[in-house]
């Protein structure tokens, strides 16, 4: 299909398409940073590494010596000398040898094979198990799609380097040593003339690979944003297609394919500069070697075996040249790669585990004590905020849009920390408390309740992994979600796929509920469903809402004033500040905020 370069440039409504750009990482080529990828391959040094160095030194070696074997065995000891039985033995030699660097190879390949595919599954689970501990804000700032290019295109990259790269990296340094070795043995002002290329060799390349690896960075950022654009593009299908924004979509897609494909162009274009580049350098050296052999030779300097084996080792010289080319490609390839890879890894989570935090044993008080909060330094989302929950009580937050309701939630959970003030529970800083042992007390269940790819009892269990199926069940049935989920085609055991597309608002609000209850937390927070839902699925869910709350403390966030009646204590918010508290009837008598609010939205259902 032909490339449409002009749709490269965005029209005005496609900037509605915008991707925080990831950022090019530029350092200069870091051979700290390039050990420290290496250091994957350390629990392997006793196995597979050995066992494959082994392989290639033993097919090196093999390697060096046969034109040793041809040239001044062959020709100038059996074929000069007329011993023509000692060149029978010399061919045999030759074929044995051929024959075990035959094996040797066959085993390099094989182990380095399953090295590299080691190194790779060891560093993606290293990067995932990091990346899932990140906390909210590092989330916040980035694309699901970028994340995704790096925990898979990244550290993919890095296949061939481990599973070629490094032992032919290796072979060839050694190949190159003994060729330069035995070239001087044999002449060693030829083999001046031969090897004079090198450093102008070593000269043109590092004036290419500043430009190389920029280019393979380039590659990486196109890619995320594409990734970036896929994801969204997916996720929101249902919104495009009702919009009819499909072309709109895929003239932006165009335009950031053309771009990838254009940042892959110009990456492959700036390696396949180098190959020639050793290619000429391999014409000089053919050149240096007839002219300056055939003088050499004709003076009598060297023999002819020394030509033929000199022919021969000019031949292996430029080959582990041109490789080294490749692998230098790789290791660029793979720096741009392992710096972006890093980057994630060197990231700490905003919320880290204290020390001495402890493990406790929830009852459920919740005190906010002059909290403070800011997602960033321009403005405060929280501005000291004191409210304080005894266990079993049931808080309601309300306010407008944007008040800092969601943010009071997030602090109970530590997804974030609180920029001043302090948030306890049951009297202790959640800072000082095991993560581990704050999130497993405290349930949350979003608005958007989230519905991963599995069956209904799975997306049940996800409160408490250990559940067996009766109490997965039974939770179901407290809530009254057993109803409709007995209706369904398989019942407990229907796949639903991401996001539980075949399920309605309400059926997911229940199912939701279902996992909090499972999951028998201490404290409850409930972002209350805005979606409209027809009266008797409100019944339901209202009726779930009293089993779950049972004896817990709960923060609702509250949208239907008429689900927060009951509650022990409202807190009216208004830009990040409590405005009013008090219960139902005391704030309805104070005829403030709250006042209002239940009277508008009264209004409003009336109309
Ligand atoms: N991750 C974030 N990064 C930066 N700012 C944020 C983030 N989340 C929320 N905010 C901002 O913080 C403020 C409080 O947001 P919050 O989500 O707590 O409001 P809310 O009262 O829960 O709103 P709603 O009723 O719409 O859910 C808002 O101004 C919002 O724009």
């Amino acid at each position: 299909m032909a490339i449409n370069k002009s749709s490269n440039a965005p029209s005005k409504h496609l900037q509605r398409f915008y991707y925080s750009q990831d950022e090019i990482i530029e350092k200069p080529f870091n051979w700290k940073q390039m050990l420290r990828l290496f250091t994957y391959m350390k629990p392997y040094s006793k196995s597979l590494l050995p066992k494959a160095i082994i392989a290639v030194l033993i097919s090196t070696i093999i390697r060096l010596i046969i034109p040793l074997f041809t040239g001044v065995l062959a020709i100038d000891y059996a074929i000069g000398g007329g011993n023509y039985s000692a060149l029978m033995w010399i061919v045999a030699a030759v074929a044995v040898l051929y024959i075990i660097a035959y094996f040797a190879n066959v085993l390099r390949m094989r182990w380095m094979n399953r090295l590299g595919q080691h190194v790779i599954y060891d560093l993606r689970h290293h990067l995932f198990s990091h990346v899932e501990r990140l906390s909210h804000n590092f989330f916040d700032k980035r694309s699901a799609g970028s994340i995704l290019v790096r925990i898979l295109n990244d550290v993919n990259s890095l296949q061939d380097l481990f599973t070629n790269g490094v032992i032919n990296l290796m072979m060839d340094f050694i190949m190159l040593l003994g060729i330069v070795i035995i070239l001087f043995s044999l002449s060693p002002e030829f083999a001046i003339a031969v090897v004079i290329i090198l450093p102008i060799m070593f000269f043109v390349s590092t004036k290419l690979r500043r430009n190389i690896r920029r280019a393979w960075q380039g590659v990486r950022l196109k890619q995320s944003k594409l990734n970036s654009h896929l994801n969204e593009s997916i996720q929101g299908i249902r919104v495009t297609q009702a919009y009819t924004q499909e072309k709109q979509n895929m003239e932006f897609f165009e335009g950031v394919n053309t771009e990838t494909y254009g940042a892959w162009q110009n990456a492959t274009q700036k390696n396949a500069f180098f190959r020639p580049v050793v290619e000429m350098s391999n014409a000089v050296g053919t050149v240096i070697l007839i002219v300056y052999g055939t003088y050499l030779y004709s003076t009598g300097s060297i023999s002819t075996g020394d030509l033929v084996s000199f022919a021969f080792f000019l031949g292996m010289f430029w080959e582990p040249i041109s490789r080294l080319g490749q692998v230098y490609n790789q290791l660029l390839v793979g720096m741009a790669s392992s710096e972006r890879i890093f980057e994630f890894l060197d990231e700490k989570p905003n919320v880290p585990e204290n020390e001495h935090a402890v493990a406790i044993d929830m009852k459920g008080r919740i005190d906010f004590e002059n909290v403070e909060f800011a997602y960033d330094e321009k403005r405060k989302a929280l501005d000291n905020i004191s409210i304080h929950a005894t266990p079993g009580e049931t808080l309601a937050l309300v306010g407008h849009t944007g008040s800092g309701k969601t943010t009071i939630a997030s602090l109970i959970s530590r997804f974030y920390d609180a920029t001043a003030g302090s948030v306890k529970i049951d009297g202790i800083d959640v800072k000082d408390i095991e993560l581990q042992s704050l999130r497993t007390q405290i349930s949350i269940v979003l608005q958007d309740t989230f519905i991963f790819s599995g069956t209904i009892m799975e997306n049940i269990r996800f409160g408490n992994p250990n559940a067996s199926d009766d109490e997965v069940i039974d939770a179901a049935k407290k809530i009254g979600a057993d109803g409709f989920i007995s209706r369904m085609a398989d019942g407990y055991h229907t796949e639903v796929e991401e996001r539980g597309n075949i399920l309605s608002a309400g059926e997911r609000q229940l199912l939701s509920f279902a996992r909090a209850l499972l999951a028998n937390p201490r404290i409850i927070i409930l972002d209350e469903a805005t979606a409209s839902i027809d009266t008797e699925t409100e019944m339901r869910i209202q009726e779930a809402l009293k089993t779950l709350l049972k004896g817990r403390t709960a923060i609702i966030i509250a949208h239907r004033l008429s689900t927060i009646r009951e509650a022990d204590q409202i807190i009216v918010l208004d830009h990040g500040h409590l405005m009013e508290r008090g219960n139902h009837d005391a704030l309805m008598t104070h005829r403030g905020i709250y006042f209002n609010l239940v009277r508008s939205q009264f209004q409003a259902s009336e109309a």
